[in-house]
This record gives structure tokens, C-alpha cells and sequence, in this order.
């Protein structure tokens, strides 16, 4: 994904508040739109000794080169992914919204960096376009360190009062813009028959980049549709110009957006909610959303529907994020669906395998009840696992379908 946008000229910085780290500190940054960016960089140029430095969906060019402190994170996103592909990422295999709890079990103290809009009258800031796993961990912080820009814009996000921090850096930057990579004819062919699974009135969960685009616009014709969804990209903007979607209502909740400056005029001027992790998964996961619609990208899938989304035979490459609990909410909602949507081939390799050739099962078979790829639709509910190899070799690219079968009957 391409980032524009972070200037930042007229930054104040203020290296004092690196004093309030200590060693054998666990220091966590906000992630995405919300990545306190000036923070983080001046961390990453002083290196604290014997401190962890935890990173989520980053911004900054300065984590592509090897960090000269610890980096910790859930996956291999954006810069991070050509060090943790090397493996100088360690990477923490968690839910996205149990980060908060399994960060704390790690027994360290922890430091906050995170990025609010200025204060209000009331004392308070607002998150604007983010909440994640940092704004759990204020109580628990021992420092919290926040980046106050005032270019973050005022939406329906939680607020904190100025008083949680221990120290502040004001900055003035426009929120990075976040390109949609472009879509081809297979994300098209995908959301065709991801669309033909989406009824009326569905609430929808969807990432980010070019296939959750993709499958926003091939649902333009559907009426009355939700959005629970962690992040959004535009393709929420795509559903909400052709009136697929409500804005309004609680009808769309978020935890991030990350795309184009409509959407956050989207998100800011809709007064769309933008929660905390466990307030958007926590409703969707207890089953309580009806056709609750989950659909989750993966490297590859095994003619039994065990999925791995975070590592290929050469390293690191992806992320758990929310996928299986996800999948599991649309299992649990009635009339929801849990899909995973992919396409069949990588180059010369097939991405539907006999057994997965990266050492993760990201998502286990039981949670998963589509497996899309532009070949078509494999149904997998109520099916034997034989049934399902069937089932997943009929949408498998038709050069591998051959190899698939002849690896079952050894
Ligand atoms: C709220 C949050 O922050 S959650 C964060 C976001 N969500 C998650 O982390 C959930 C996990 N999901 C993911 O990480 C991603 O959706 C992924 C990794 C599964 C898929 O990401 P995509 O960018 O769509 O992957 P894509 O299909 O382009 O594959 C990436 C590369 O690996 C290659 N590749 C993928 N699968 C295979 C395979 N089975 N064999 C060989 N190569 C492969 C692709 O060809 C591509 O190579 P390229 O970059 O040279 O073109």
C-alpha cells in the first residue's frame, strides 16, 4: 500500500519525554492513521537501551531498515513486512482484540505512544480515525505519551482526558492517505461470487486493500447493508455512494479507517462510531448480529479449510488480525456467513494445497464455512472432510485440480 501525506514541517519535537522510558519497558505504538509518527521515529533514532518496541499497522519508512531496538509485533504489516519476512520482527500470535490482555502478560511496564486531535473545551482529546490495542492499555500504562495533532479530525471516537499524559508533542500533519492498490479481473471475478453470498441487509466485515475494494463495489446493488468492521478503506465510501449502505443509526461501527480523505470526511462528517476493538468484535462474536458477514483474505487454504494467513515456506509475510474470530462471528450470526476469499494461484503455485506449505494454521477448518476463489464457490458446511477436498478441488486454478486429486489418493 502506498502511504502519502506524512509532512511534517511544522512538528514540535520535544526529545524529553524519551527520559520517561526506562529499561525493561515495553513501549507500544498506536497503529495506522493513529500511529503517533513523530513519537515513534524519535524512539526509533534513540534506541533506548533494553527496551521492546511494539508496532502494529505503521506509516513509517524508518522501520523498513533493521531497527537497532527490539521490534515486536502481530503480523508483518506494511514496513514490517520485509523485516519480519527476515525474520528480525518477533511476532506475537494473537487475536487483534486480545492484544491488550496478552501485551500485559508479558509482565513489563508498559509505555503508550498514541495520536489524538487537540483538546476540547472539556479537557478531553479525542482518538479521531483510530482506536486500538493502546487505548485498552491507558490504564494499565505506567507513561502514556500522546502526539496532539491538530489535523486529527473530531469523530465519534472515545475521549481522554488530558490529564492521562505524562507528556505531549504537538504536531500539525494531514492523516496519511492510504491508496486502494489496484484491483484485477480475479478480485473482480472473487467478489462476483462473494456477492452472490451477501443477502439484503447483511452487516458486513471486510479489511482493507484491493480485494475488500473489490467486493465493496460488486455490492452496489444491495439495500439496507451494516458494516462492523475493525478497519475500513473505501471501499466503505464505494457502498455508501451507490446507497447500499446507511451511515447513520449505529448502522456502520469501525475501529479504524485507513484510505482516501473522503473517507475520513466519510467517517467524520457521518458521525460514524469508531469504537474500541472489543465493542466492535464483542457484539458480532456473541453471536448477537444478524447476518453477521465475515470475509477474510489468506495465503492459502488446504483441501481440508484449514486457512494460513501469516507465513509462506520462505518467512513471515501476514498477520492473524481478527480472522478467526471473525469467521467464527459468522458462524455464530443467523443468517451470517464465514468466507474466505483468495485467489486460486500465486504465480506458478497454487494457493488451494494439499497441506499447507507455511508453518501456520491461521484460522482452523472448523471456523470456516466458504472458501471463494475466482474458479467459484466450495461450500463446506456440513461436509466430510472428504467432501470438502472435493469441494475445494472444483475451485482450485483447473492446471492444479489434477495434482490436487493424485495427492489425496496417495
Ligand atoms: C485491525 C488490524 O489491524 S488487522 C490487520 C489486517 N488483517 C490481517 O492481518 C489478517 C491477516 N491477513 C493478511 O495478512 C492478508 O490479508 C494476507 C497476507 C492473508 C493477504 O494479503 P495480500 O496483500 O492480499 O496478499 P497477496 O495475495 O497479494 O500475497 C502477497 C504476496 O505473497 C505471494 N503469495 C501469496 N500466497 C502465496 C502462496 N501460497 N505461495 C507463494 N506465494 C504466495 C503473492 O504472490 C504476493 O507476492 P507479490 O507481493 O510478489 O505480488
Amino acid at each position: 500500500m502506498s502511504v502519502a501525506g506524512i509532512d511534517r514541517p511544522e512538528a514540535v519535537r520535544s526529545a524529553d519525554w524519551l527520559e520517561l522510558i526506562r529499561p525493561g519497558d515495553l513501549v507500544v505504538v498506536a497503529q495506522g492513521v493513529g500511529e503517533p509518527t513523530v513519537l515513534l521515529e524519535t524512539v526509533l533514532a534513540a534506541s533506548p537501551d533494553d527496551v521492546d518496541l511494539f508496532v502494529g499497522l505503521s506509516h513509517s519508512a524508518a522501520l523498513a531498515p533493521p531497527a537497532a531496538m527490539p521490534l515486536l509485533s502481530f503480523g508483518a504489516l506494511g514496513p514490517l513486512g520485509a523485516p519480519a519476512h527476515r525474520g528480525r520482527v518477533g511476532v506475537i500470535p494473537a487475536h487483534f482484540d486480545d492484544l491488550p490482555r496478552v501485551l500485559r502478560e508479558r509482565g513489563q511496564d508498559i509505555v503508550v505512544l498514541i495520536q489524538v486531535g487537540p483538546v476540547d473545551a472539556d479537557g478531553t482529546h479525542g482518538l479521531g480515525m483510530a482506536v486500538d490495542h493502546t487505548y485498552e492499555l491507558l490504564a494499565h500504562a505506567r507513561v502514556v505519551v500522546a502526539e496532539v495533532n491538530d489535523q486529527m479530525p473530531p469523530t465519534a471516537s472515545p475521549r481522554i482526558a488530558a490529564a492521562t499524559f505524562d507528556a505531549v508533542v504537538e504536531t500539525s500533519r494531514p492523516l496519511p492517505v492510504v491508496a486502494t492498490p489496484p484491483t484485477t479481473g480475479v478480485h473482480d471475478r472473487i467478489a462476483e461470487h462473494v456477492a452472490g453470498l451477501v443477502p439484503d441487509e447483511a452487516t458486513l466485515q471486510l479489511g482493507i486493500g484491493a480485494m475488500a475494494f473489490a467486493i465493496g463495489r460488486a455490492l452496489s446493488d444491495r439495500v439496507g447493508l451494516s458494516v462492523r468492521s475493525t478497519l475500513v478503506g473505501d471501499w466503505l465510501l464505494e457502498l455508501e455512494r451507490s446507497g447500499s449502505i446507511r451511515t447513520g443509526g449505529g448502522a456502520v461501527v469501525i475501529s479504524e479507517a485507513a484510505g482516501s480523505a473522503e473517507l475520513y470526511d466519510l467517517v467524520t462528517r457521518g458521525a460514524i462510531p469508531v469504537r474500541p476493538v472489543a465493542d466492535v468484535v464483542g457484539p458480532a462474536a456473541r453471536g448477537e448480529v444478524a447476518r453477521f458477514v465475515a470475509v477474510n483474505s489468506a495465503l492459502e487454504v488446504d483441501l481440508t479449510g484449514q486457512v494460513n494467513a501469516e507465513a509462506l515456506p520462505t518467512g513471515y509475510i501476514g498477520g492473524i488480525g481478527g480472522q478467526s474470530e471473525f469467521l467464527r462471528a459468522g458462524q455464530r450470526s443467523p443468517g451470517g456467513r464465514s468466507i474466505v476469499a483468495l485467489p486460486a494461484t500465486a504465480g506458478r503455485y497454487s494457493r488451494i494445497v494439499g497441506s499447507l506449505t507455511g508453518d501456520a494454521v491461521t484460522s482452523p477448518r472448523s471456523n470456516v464455512d466458504f472458501v471463494v476463489t475466482e474458479h467459484g464457490v466450495a461450500d463446506l458446511r456440513g461436509r466430510s472432510l472428504a467432501e470438502r477436498a472435493d469441494a475445494l478441488i472444483a475451485i482450485a486454478a483447473p492446471e492444479h485440480r489434477t495434482t490436487l486429486k493424485e495427492g489425496l489418493a496417495r
